[in-house]
């Protein structure tokens, strides 16, 4: 028993094979040396051809090598954790801390609903004491369908938390268990209460969109309930007032459950805006949310999800508290963070979008170098630290001593509601901390990276926790040009963090671990990819077109370096990705889709930040769809790319395909009708030859989409007229000038 008291409520293991690693790298290392040596000693001279084209290869290659060495961290020292729910539970059951769950949404035509409420009703049904819940849920849209929604929600609760508890329910979000048990022939409910509860949810869901689909809310339900009331001085969802409304206070009767057990608080938020103030996208969403709930129910812990990452776990709460509460090493624990994984990939993983490697390679190797960055849903956070508490080694937090702070057991609902919208009014933060050094941080596109930063700058650690079971599951970018988007957004706030007051190149100097900074580098230059990869996918093949070489030849040593950082690297790269779950063809897919990101997202993302810098552009934030049409959901399941615009970014993919094709075509025309020395070009130019047609085979979906796919999915005829004149014009143009 005295051995128990004293165990700790984690533990860490280190992965084993590092040395294999180490070696390999070091191997790989000396041959990039060897390329370097290669590119700066072979300069052509003044009289021969391709001296440019050779130069921005060197300095292409000198990126690369020199980017490729900021992986290493990662990859040196990975930890996995492992935390003991009985052990927290035999110590601290009584005491188990209150938890905040913020949910955030912003545009009910993207992000539905049911969707939300579902979210919702996930995290509302956790296994935890239900009077320790809180969850609220910020609706950057003030949509009263969106309230209407958790309305319903808050009604069907009653029956849904208790059905959970019963029948140790998982996933408990309606709408993934329902889909669960139509796959599996054992519900642990029996048939009848199964059937009441799926019906009440059916209805519930229909009635939900039927108001979607109407554009409005019932009349009977909108006279019925006094919340409503709120929109009468509503003009538009960037100009209204705070809308505030607790719809389960967890203390009268009507917060009870249909068992008698009381409800979690639900609290409904749509922060006041106004069209002249800057509302700061989710991080201002998440700081009011900090300040409405400290007046409500101030939980100690924070649990910040996105409206469509809904909760697949209903222990993982208590395995976060696992890691804070740990009497030895949870003091200095900032936050933890779980992956952020996805319902709806397909078997490979046409966009990239798990990001497997990430979560399942980098993750636990940053774990040892200090922690995994925050990013922004399904992470557990320490209010008080999110707030802006610098750490101390003699901070100690006693779980013991749990106060039941608060207002909510003292205040009226109505006086708490009044206070409150003066938080989240637009005026508030005015002259104050928040945004700055309190709360989530603004003016950066990945609000929750920078934020991660600035916490480890004050001295904190993170905890990376990625449990068997998935904590949580949500919805991936299922078209390419969402996902470029995506990451134009992600890469571009990577740019800022990078050139922000805590740049881990530079003001992180001694805050943060070496290995650390370098790990958050290796993210923040995501957009300094674009140009040598433009590079290398336009100037190589250009000089094959023309019959310049630019690497060795086969027959020569220098080949040898080339040949092995090539396969070594990429047949490392397919192991990792073999090991984190995916598939050959899936890596393939991945492979693709960096390329295409960093061709464009990158590129895009690059122009707009040095655009915002100078003050030319705005800040904005593209909010991903989390739905599709019928169609395109089926092309997706078929895995066929999804273009269906003609974007700047399609266009541009579209060019650098057909640039490549071209380039090889007519460098085997050539061979055929004019060269005499037939196939000697696949000696004298083997690793060009190589470059282009790897670029060509990735880029099949790119020709279909242009010429041979019928479907509304393909690229439009005017890219691809724009994209063939484009690609021609460069080809000819090149081989004019001497
Ligand atoms: O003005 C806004 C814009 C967005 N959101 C919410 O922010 C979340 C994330 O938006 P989404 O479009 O899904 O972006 P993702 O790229 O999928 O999000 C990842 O990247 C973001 C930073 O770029 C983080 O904020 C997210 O937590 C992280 O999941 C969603 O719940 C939105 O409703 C707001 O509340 N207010
Ligand atoms: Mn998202």
């Amino acid at each position: 028993m005295a051995e128990e008291k004293c165990a700790p409520l984690f533990e860490t293991k280190r992965a084993k094979g590092r040395l294999f690693y180490k070696v390999f790298s070091l191997s790989l290392f000396v041959a990039i040396c060897f390329i370097w040596v290669f590119r700066v000693s072979h300069i052509p001279r003044e009289s021969e051809d391709g001296k440019w084209g050779w130069i921005g290869l060197l300095c292409a290659e000198l990126w690369f090598g020199l980017y490729w060495l900021l992986r290493h961290p990662f990859r040196w020292n990975p930890l996995f954790r492992e935390p003991f729910r009985h052990r927290l539970s035999q110590r601290y059951e009584k005491v188990l801390p209150k938890v905040d769950i913020f949910v955030c949404t912003a545009d009910p035509g993207i992000e539905p609903a049911v969707m939300v409420i579902n979210t919702v009703l996930s995290v509302m049904a956790y296994e935890y004491p239900t009077e320790k819940l809180s969850v609220y849920l910020s609706d950057d849209a003030a949509s009263d369908i969106t309230f209407y929604a958790l309305l319903e929600a808050s009604i069907f609760a009653k029956q849904w938390l208790p059905f959970c508890r019963k029948f140790k329910v998982d996933p408990t979000s309606p709408a993934a268990y329902f889909k669960t048990i139509v796959s599996s022939t054992h519900p642990n409910a029996p048939a009848k209460e199964f059937h009441t509860i799926k019906k009440l949810y059916q209805d519930m869901e229909s009635r939900i969109e039927n108001a979607a689909n109407m554009g409005r809310v019932p009349e009977e339900v909108h006279s019925k309930h006094k919340g409503f009331s709120q929109w009468d001085s509503y003009s538009s969802r960037s100009d209204h007032d705070t809308i505030i409304q607790i719809l389960l206070d967890g203390k009268d009767s009507s917060a009870k459950d249909v068992d008698g057990n009381v409800m979690p608080i639900l609290v409904y938020l749509a922060r006041e805006k106004r069209p002249h103030v800057a509302h700061n996208f989710k991080a201002g969403a998440m700081n009011s949310l900090i300040r409405v709930s400290s007046m409500i129910s101030n939980g100690d812990i924070i649990l910040n999800v996105d409206c469509d990452m809904y909760s697949n776990n209903s222990q993982s709460l208590r395995d976060a508290l696992c890691f804070f509460m740990d009497e030895d090493k949870g003091q200095e624990i900032a936050f933890v963070q779980t992956p952020q994984c996805f319902e709806n990939i397909t078997k490979n993983d046409l966009y990239g979008g798990s990001l497997q490697v990430i979560y399942e390679v980098d993750f636990p190797g940053l774990d040892s170098l200090g922690g995994p960055l925050y990013i922004g849903t399904g992470c557990f956070h320490r209010r008080e630290i999110l707030c802006g508490k610098k750490f101390n080694d003699q901070y100690k937090k006693d779980w013991n001593e749990y106060k039941n702070t608060g207002l909510l057991k003292e205040a009226s609902l109505h006086e708490l509601e009044e206070k409150s919208k003066a938080l989240a009014s637009c005026t508030f933060e005015k002259n104050t901390l928040w945004g700055k050094e309190m709360g989530l941080q603004y003016g950066c596109s990945v609000e929750d990276v920078i934020t991660g930063l600035s916490i480890k700058c004050r001295g904190w650690k993170s905890v990376y926790y990625n449990p068997q079971r998935k904590a949580f599951l949500g919805v991936a970018p299922n078209t390419l040009p969402q996902a470029l988007v995506q990451h134009k957004r992600w890469s571009e706030g990577g740019f800022q963090v990078l050139l922000s007051k805590h740049s881990p190149a530079w003001y992180a100097y001694g805050f943060i671990s070496p290995g650390l900074q370098m790990a958050y580098c290796y993210y923040n230059l995501w957009v300094f990819l674009s140009w040598p990869t433009l590079y290398c996918c336009i100037i190589p093949s250009l000089y094959l077109l023309k019959g310049i070489p630019l690497f060795p030849q086969m027959s020569s040593p220098w080949f040898i370096p080339f040949a092995y950082v090539m396969l070594g690297d990429s047949s490392y790269c397919l192991m990792e990705f073999l090991w984190s779950g995916g598939t050959v063809k899936g890596w393939w897919n991945d492979l693709r889709l960096c390329l295409y990101k960093r061709t464009t997202s990158y590129l895009f993302a690059f122009v707009d930040t040095i655009f915002k810098f100078f003050g030319f552009s705005e800040s904005t934030f593209i909010v991903s769809s989390k739905v599709a049409e019928e169609k395109v959901s089926q092309r997706y399941e078929k895995e066929i790319m999804e273009f269906g615009n003609s974007s700047p970014m399609l266009t541009l993919l579209a060019t650098l395909a057909l640039l490549n094709l071209f380039c090889l075509l007519g460098m085997l025309l050539k061979q055929v009708f004019i060269n005499e020395d037939g196939l000697r070009i696949f000696d004298t130019m083997a690793l060009q030859v190589l470059l282009s047609g790897v670029l060509v085979l990735i880029n099949v979906p790119v020709y279909q989409g242009l010429f041979l796919r019928k479907d509304k999915g393909r690229l439009p005829i005017s890219v691809a007229a724009k994209s063939t004149a484009l690609a021609l014009t460069a080809c000819l143009l090149f081989i004019s000038i001497s």
